[in-house]
């Protein structure tokens, strides 16, 4: 790892010229060309980042990856354009050769991730969701550029517009901050949204859960009725629950929790609450896949 001003990095736009490629937004093609931002992404990582293996999803041209090279001691990136992966393959040979970098050519939620670290990753905005949540669960600092509307979503606290199901599970994971809003023309093509990038710092909640998956399930279930109350939203969703005796959930808990709306439940609350679902609503648990 060597101080970031020893080096100067490839130029962003240097390398889309030299990949002779254009960025194709119906395949999330945005590439980064603001060297102010690529700069700090790696900045935002926590001090006491393990650093020893990073890994980045959608690498498209490396303009990120050659920063992560200085900051990591290995790296992998997940590419799936076979025509960026030859360019990386390429660009990169240098560092894959000394094994500090290893290119996958592949779709991020199918490909097996490897033992890494820490993830910093200008996400694909169609999968971001899915793509983090093959990351939360592996307990590892994350920073992500997302649309910032999602960015949002994630930080979101209890009672805002913006909370609900992606708030409460993310923040299951990890606690979330946006650390930078990072404007269209940032990009090449600019994207039709604002973007800006989070920080996931992992953690153990402060509360428990009866099942990681069950307790995703319920929150996922309450929030499709969000502008119910929390008593029609556990009785309208067993099909997304599984429970099976939702009228037996809601008859052990209390009146006050029940006419509540989902969006002013804090993450604790949602736990209490799942916690009672999972012990009196007999959940088809085996049944999930
Ligand atoms: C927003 S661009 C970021 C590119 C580069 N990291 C940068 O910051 O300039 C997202 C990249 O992800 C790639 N991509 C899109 N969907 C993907 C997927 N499901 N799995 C892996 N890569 C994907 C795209 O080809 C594109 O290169």
């Amino acid at each position: 790892m060597k101080d970031s001003s020893s080096r100067s990095f490839r130029d962003p736009d240097a390398l889309i010229a030299r990949a002779g490629v254009a960025g194709d937004p119906n395949h999330d093609q945005h590439f980064l060309v603001d060297d102010r931002v690529l700069d700090r992404l790696t900045g935002y990582l926590p001090t006491d980042t393990d650093r020893s293996h990073l890994l980045e999803i959608g690498a498209g041209t490396g303009a990120l990856t050659d920063r992560l090279l200085e900051h990591g001691k290995r790296v992998t990136a997940i590419e799936r354009d076979p025509a960026l992966v030859e360019f990386l393959r390429s660009e990169f040979e240098d560092a894959i050769t000394t094994d500090r970098l290893t290119v996958i050519e592949g779709d991020a939620l199918d490909v097996e991730l490897p033992d890494v670290t820490a993830s910093v990753s200008n996400l694909p905005y169609s999968a971001s969701s899915d793509i983090l949540f093959r990351l939360l669960p592996r307990s590892i600092p994350l920073v992500v550029m997302v649309q910032r509307e999602f960015a949002a979503r994630m930080a979101a606290d209890p009672g805002t517009d913006e909370y609900g199901r992606l708030s409460v599970t993310a923040g299951h994971y990890g606690e979330c901050e946006i650390v930078e809003p990072v404007p269209r023309e940032a990009f090449s093509p600019s994207p039709p949204v604002e973007s800006a990038v989070v920080r996931v710092v992992p953690h153990t909640p402060t509360y428990t859960v009866p099942d990681d998956e069950f307790f995703l399930d319920f929150v996922t279930a309450v929030f499709t009725q969000r502008r119910k109350t929390v008593r029609n939203a556990i009785r309208n969703t067993v099909h997304i629950s599984n429970l099976r005796d939702p009228e037996n959930v809601v008859s052990a808990i209390e009146d006050e929790t029940l006419s509540k709306r989902p969006g002013d439940l804090s993450p604790s609350q949602f736990a209490a609450l799942a916690r009672s679902a999972f012990k009196h609503g007999e959940p088809k648990v085996d049944s999930r896949d």
